[in-house]
């Protein structure tokens, strides 16, 4: 099995290309969701979130109260820092909890969505296939504030907080130019997803070889030891 890592900006259209894909039968890990999921109520997590941030990160109902946090942690580096130490570990354990899932089950690949891939770093030696979610900057501000109802300096603030968009797309092995109409995405990621499963058609015939091989040296070794005669 091989992992695709699916990465881009905030708000450049992972979520939307990574629902494609698994239209298209892929087996998807959107670590978005893990992250919400791991800081639940009851979860290590929450209680250190807690513990880190005071109870005015808290909702009534116990929940975290994401606005707040977000606001908190996306124009401070030092908080920011403090709160990716506190989930990155649990969000990991799940991902490859998850990942795991997908191999028992048979799946040749499984596409990743991890927002900061090329920022943390971690996990991107276990990527066969990265692949950047691009669109330019006006765009992302404007999809930003406006799914998010931020203001500009708030929504520029969370820009900030990662590499620059331009920087991750020439890092990755695949990009997909977000910037335009969603049908010209559509189209890219069907292209991107034939791709990888073309990808996948070589897998045996490498199996093979790699199996040949080994024969070969194994008959090598027998020829040497065994049947010439020793000097
Ligand atoms: C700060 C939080 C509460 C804000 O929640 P909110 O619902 O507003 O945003 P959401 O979780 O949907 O994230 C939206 C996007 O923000 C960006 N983002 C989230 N956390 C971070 C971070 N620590 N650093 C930089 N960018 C981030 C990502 O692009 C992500 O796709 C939340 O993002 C969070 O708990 N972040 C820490 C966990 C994390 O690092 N998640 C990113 C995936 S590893
Ligand atoms: N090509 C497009 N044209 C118009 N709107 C788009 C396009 N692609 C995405 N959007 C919209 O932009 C917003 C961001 O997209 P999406 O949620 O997929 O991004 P994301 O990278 O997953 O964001 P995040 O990781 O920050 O949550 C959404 O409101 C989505 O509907």
């Amino acid at each position: 099995m091989f992992l695709v890592g699916l990465t881009g900006g905030i708000a450049s259209g992972k979520s939307s290309v990574l629902q494609v894909l698994q239209q298209l039968g892929c087996a998807v890990v959107d670590v978005d969701v893990i992250a919400r999921h791991v800081v639940q109520p009851g979860y290590p997590a929450h209680r250190r979130i807690v513990e880190a941030f005071g109870t005015e990160v808290l909702l009534e109902n116990g929940d975290i109260n994401r606005k707040v946090l977000g606001d908190l942690i996306f124009n401070n580096p030092d908080r920011r820092h403090l709160l990716n130490t506190i989930t990155h570990p649990e969000i990991r354990k799940e991902m490859m909890k998850e990942t795991f899932k997908y191999f028992l089950q048979g799946y040749r690949y499984v596409v990743l969505d991890i927002p900061l891939l090329f920022e943390t770093k971690k996990l991107l030696k276990y990527m066969k296939h990265t692949v950047v979610v691009y669109c330019d900057r006006d765009t992302q501000l404007a999809r930003l504030m406006q799914r998010n109802s931020l203001n500009r300096e708030d929504a520029e603030a969370r820009i900030k907080a990662q590499l620059p968009l331009k920087e991750k797309a020439h890092m990755a092995r695949h990009v997909l130019d977000n910037s335009g109409e969603w049908s010209s995405t559509k189209r890219q990621v069907i292209l991107l997803h034939a791709e990888l499963e073309r990808s996948m058609e070589y897998l045996p015939l490498r199996l093979g070889v790699l199996t040949g091989l080994a024969g070969i040296a194994g008959l090598l070794y027998l020829l040497i030891h065994y049947l010439l005669p020793s000097p």
